[in-house]
């Protein structure tokens, strides 16, 4: 941009011709009646937030106590990621990879095009221009979406640093500013004098990532996943082909800061399945004296070498969009204590009678409650209260133990990394890798138990490698062999260890074996150890497992023997996995690493396979 070009004033347009180009032509084709310029003032919150209130989407909460907080029930149709209508458009099918949908990009947008006609008709378009991770850093990484649904603009506003600021940094870097073009359309065109319903959006769904070309459409759903475009779209799964291309990795892992009695800092990154225990982990609070947790992010990481050949791990969201049901003081008292600071927006979860939320495991359980498909609930109903996936979405900002670090656009530079899955068998507390490619393995081969935040079946185990079998941008195989690249280019003394860990193993009585959530920090701690070299472990085929007295259980009410069970590899159940791996493995053909089958014919030998 010349310095003579006018800045427009905030909220009316822009001054980058390719964006106000975009924006011209998207309000061509879905003719809204009005376009928005969201600049992320507080006027603004209260204007979209009223016209929430009024259009019966948002019920304003008790201001004494969830100031600022609003409570919406969607579609019950429209409430979870939509997997099966989440296609990789790349240009070449290969590029797709077998764990993805494809279609090929001119035939995707032929469709999309026809749906998008009009599908704006009677309603308004807003513009959020949006960066992930920092304004500031050395390349910000832009968006701009465009959405006809206001339930969206309120949630991207928690969830991005979005708005005015933004825009003047994307013009003032003009046609440098690389910006990732994300169109979101619930589908759901107003007739004149047509009345809307609280929740707008379409039977027919579309969640679209063009990785070439770097941009996102997506129509037909309002929820989080499918139409919060900066969040899985864009950090992860376009996100994950920038890093392919450029060295670096974007992953579905939370990042926390953990201090030791010794003062030692030691950061963490985690990638679970979604409704596995990102959340939980992140804000963690110990059980065992002198340890300390701090927070940095709960879903996503984007990790890029720094100077000194250390990973270096950023959170490029601004709010958390978590799990409500099963937070309480007891598993979660830090996501609580976010909450009640307010300027949150709850979903699907349950409204008492004096304008509070609450959900399946939360104190106080109410005597009535409107559940989240608006009905009259009583402890004593069949249904419950919220649905399973139902969440709420809060500024990190008000986490009482987010981490100093987190303004720091350089990240944080990462110790350790742990993968983990919902596994009722099998799978130990903890396992450590021998190293960076075990480790790979370890991720490529993570398995979990299905949940309810993807429309499906729940509870069925499938491979979910590195926990991002859904957000995976390119060819699978391709993302194993990124990742062993990585680590080949590297400096094996500084890359993280990396660990696999299970908080949802069962004894026979189908009970967990271990505790979970605080008593977590106990197997961080043998984590830290093991990297300071203080800790014992086993060897096992599998890799290197706590010994029962490493692992610190002092006050806890667990008997020798179920520590034992926690921890347990039997060999038995490890060959019954091994079918199932070389299932996997064989759906990548010519893109599975070969270090990948070196360490599946190891593990089979170390089984006597
Ligand atoms: N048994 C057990 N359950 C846990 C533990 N940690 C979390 N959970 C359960 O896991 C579910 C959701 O976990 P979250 O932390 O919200 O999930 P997340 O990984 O952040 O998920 P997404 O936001 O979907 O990516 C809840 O039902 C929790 O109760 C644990 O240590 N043990
Ligand atoms: O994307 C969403 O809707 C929520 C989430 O974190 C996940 O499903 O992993
Ligand atoms: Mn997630």
């Amino acid at each position: 941009m010349t310095t003579d070009t006018p800045t427009a004033p905030a909220g009316t347009g822009t001054s980058h011709p390719g964006l106000a180009a975009w924006v011209d032509e998207v309000a061509a084709l879905t003719t809204p009646d009005r376009v928005q310029w969201i600049t992320g003032s507080d006027e603004e919150w209260k204007e979209i937030t009223d016209k929430l209130v009024a259009a019966g989407t948002f019920t304003r909460l008790n201001e004494q106590t969830h100031p600022g907080s609003f409570y919406a029930a969607s579609d019950p149709t429209d409430v979870a990621r939509v997997e099966d209508r989440t296609f990789i458009c790349s240009v070449d099918e290969k590029d797709c990879g077998p764990t993805n949908n494809w279609m090929a990009p001119d035939e995707m947008k032929a469709i999309m095009t026809d749906l998008y006609r009009g599908s704006m008709k009677g309603r308004t378009m807003y513009v959020i221009p949006f960066v992930m991770g920092h304004l500031d850093a050395e390349k910000p990484m832009f968006g701009v979406e465009i959405t006809d649904s206001e339930y969206v603009v309120a949630s991207m506003r928690v969830m991005a640093r979005c708005g005015t600021k933004v825009l003047d940094r994307i013009e003032e870097l003009g046609d440098s500013a690389n910006y990732v073009p994300a169109l979101h359309s619930l589908g759901a065109p107003l007739e004149p004098g047509q009345e809307d319903v609280p929740w707008p959006c379409n039977q027919t769904k579309y969640i679209v990532q063009f990785p070439e070309e770097r941009t996102i459409w997506s129509y037909g759903s309002g929820y989080g996943g499918n139409a919060l475009l900066g969040k899985k779209c864009y950090s992860l799964r376009i996100a994950s082909v920038m890093a392919r291309d450029e060295g670096w990795l974007a992953e579905h892992m939370l990042i926390l800061k953990l201090i030791s009695p010794e003062q030692q800092v030691y950061y963490v990154a985690a990638a679970f399945p979604s409704a596995c225990g990102k959340t939980n982990l992140a804000m963690l609070e110990p059980t065992i004296p002198g340890w300390k947790v701090e927070t940095l992010g709960d879903d996503i990481a984007w990790m890029r070498f720094g100077k000194d050949g250390r990973l270096y791990a950023v959170n490029p969201e601004f709010g958390l969009f978590g799990v409500a049901p099963g937070t309480n003081e007891k598993t979660n008292p830090n996501a609580m204590r976010t909450l009640a600071k307010g300027n949150s927006v709850y979903t699907n979860v349950a409204l008492t009678d004096d304008l509070g939320v609450w959900w399946e495991g939360l104190e106080n359980e109410p005597a009535h409650a409107t559940s989240w498909k608006g009905e009259d609930w009583t402890p004593d109903s069949e249904e419950l209260s919220s649905h399973p996936n139902s969440r709420y979405c809060t500024p990190i900002a008000q986490c009482p133990i987010l981490a100093d670090e987190y303004d720091d656009p350089q990240g944080v530079p990462i110790s350790a990394i742990l993968f983990g899955g919902r596994r009722k068998t099998t799978v130990p507390l903890v396992t450590e890798s021998r190293d960076w490619v075990h480790g790979t393995f370890m991720g490529a081969t993570l398995s979990s138990e299905t949940t309810a935040a993807a429309v499906g079946q729940v509870g069925v185990v499938r491979r979910d490698p590195m926990a991002m079998l859904p957000f995976i941008g390119y060819n699978a195989g391709d993302y194993f062999g990124h990742w062993i690249n990585v680590g080949k280019d590297a400096d094996a003394a500084k890359l993280p260890k990396i660990f696999y860990v299970n908080w949802f193993r069962r004894d026979d009585d189908g009970d967990f074996l271990w505790p979970g959530f605080g008593e977590n920090s106990r197997v961080l701690k043998w984590v830290i150890e093991r990297i300071e070299g203080r800790a014992a472990a086993v060897e096992t085929p599998i890799g290197h497992v706590p010994t029962p007295e490493s692992l610190d259980v002092e006050g806890l009410d667990l008997t020798p023997e179920q520590v034992e069970a926690a921890l347990a590899v039997d060999p038995e159940e490890w060959k019954a996995e091994i079918p199932q791996i070389e299932e996997w493995f064989a759906k990548f053909g010519d893109a599975l690493p070969t270090q990948l089958q070196v360490e599946l014919d190891g593990l089979k030998a170390r089984l006597g396979m």
